[in-house]
């Protein structure tokens, strides 16, 4: 079904297809010492298609890590949910208990690789036991010799050695643990995985077995589909179908990766992707591009663009009342200058 005008215009939808997350004006916020409250997230709203993979983009503290967490549900100090929605299936997440998400959403429905994931192992268990653990939680009925043929199974699929399920986490190479808390945390085949930062860390030939892992997830369908984050803008560009670009708390722009990375709209994308005129043999070693200045403090209120201190075209308009969304065929992009513009704009840049 083709998305209405409106619902682009909230940023809600993206594409047509079957959505499996929906997330609506979600707001989530630190509590400082001071009692401060910081908005990391601060009103995000997009949708997650079945077989996709959603990259997210944006400098160090634009909120990219805040929001993934924000996104299983459960909240600890000094992070605390505000207000909004975050809807998997037929289920808002955010209505559920503590036990109920414990039970029923989190490894389930979602599954969360935070970055560092492979130091978080307990060394003095053996994997087959973290994937005990699970079974025992999730799927009672089953005895240990058959979690053990399942996670046999799985590995052989995924292109895991079995051998891993009776070493320690110190046995294995960095990479291979990588994989192996990646298979454990997919285990009960999430319909989300968000990986935040899973390769880096790695040296480049595990960074690409990591890669495929997950490729070869959703492929097989263990997972219906990814969130990715990354600070490689090469590694986004060729794994992800679509990049939500964040900017202080908020989703910016969101295009397809190729939109985004080579004909950016946000005046905010325009300056992380760089150059738009750069071929992709070169992309290799390119690296989100450094802005001058940093962003607004974020325990304060905004009026106006979050980005306006920084942006080259800032007019008095921009400093004005909320930014709200537009869109330009599928792209959603927050900012109230027109596309011809900001690509006229663009193309005097380069002349
Ligand atoms: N414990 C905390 N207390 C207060 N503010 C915090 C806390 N943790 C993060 N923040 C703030 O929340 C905002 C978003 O941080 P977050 O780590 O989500 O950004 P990020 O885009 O994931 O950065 P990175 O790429 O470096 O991981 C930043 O302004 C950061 O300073």
């Amino acid at each position: 079904m083709e998305p209405n005008t409106l619902e682009i215009a909230r940023g809600e939808v993206s594409a047509a297809g079957n959505t499996v997350l929906e997330v609506r004006d979600l707001k989530t916020y630190y509590r400082t010492r001071l009692k401060e409250k910081v908005f990391a997230v601060d009103g995000v709203s997009f949708t997650l298609e079945e077989g996709k993979t959603l990259g997210i983009a944006g400098e160090s503290g634009c909120g990219k890590s805040t929001l993934s967490i924000s996104l299983m549900g459960f909240y600890f100090p000094p992070l605390h949910y505000d207000s909004g929605s975050i809807i998997i299936g037929d289920t808002d997440i955010m209505k559920l208990s503590k036990e109920q998400l414990r039970k029923q959403i989190l490894g389930r429905k979602i599954a969360y690789i935070p970055q560092a994931a492979m130091n978080a192992l307990n060394p003095t268990m053996k994997i087959i036991h973290f994937i005990e653990d699970i079974m025992k939680e999730h799927r009672p009925e089953l005895d240990k010799r058959q979690v053990r043929e399942l996670a046999t199974e799985r590995f052989e699929t995924l292109n895991l050695s079995p051998k891993v399920l009776d070493s320690f986490p110190n046995e294995l190479s960095g990479g291979m643990k990588q994989r192996t808390v990646i298979a454990i945390s997919t285990i009960l085949n999430p319909t989300v995985l968000i990986a935040d930062e899973p390769t880096s860390a790695l040296d480049v030939t595990s960074q690409k077995a990591v890669i495929k892992l997950l490729k070869d997830l959703l492929a097989k369908q263990f997972i219906k589909s990814m969130i990715f984050i990354t600070h490689e803008l090469p590694l986004l560009y060729h794994v992800a179908d679509e990049i939500m670009v964040m900017y202080a708390g908020e989703i910016v722009e969101r295009g397809t990766s190729q939109q985004i990375v080579f004909d950016p709209l946000h005046p905010y994308t325009k300056r992380l992707m760089g150059s738009i005129i750069v071929p992709e043999h070169g992309m290799k070693a390119q690296k989100l591009a450094a802005i001058p200045g940093a962003p607004p403090n974020l325990k304060h209120k905004i009026v106006g663009c979050r980005f306006a201190d920084r942006c080259l075209y800032t007019t008095d308009a921009c400093r004005q009342g909320k930014i709200e969304n537009r869109t330009s065929g599928n792209r959603v992009y927050r900012c109230h200058v027109d596309p011809g513009t900001l690509k006229e704009w663009y193309a005097n840049e380069e002349a």
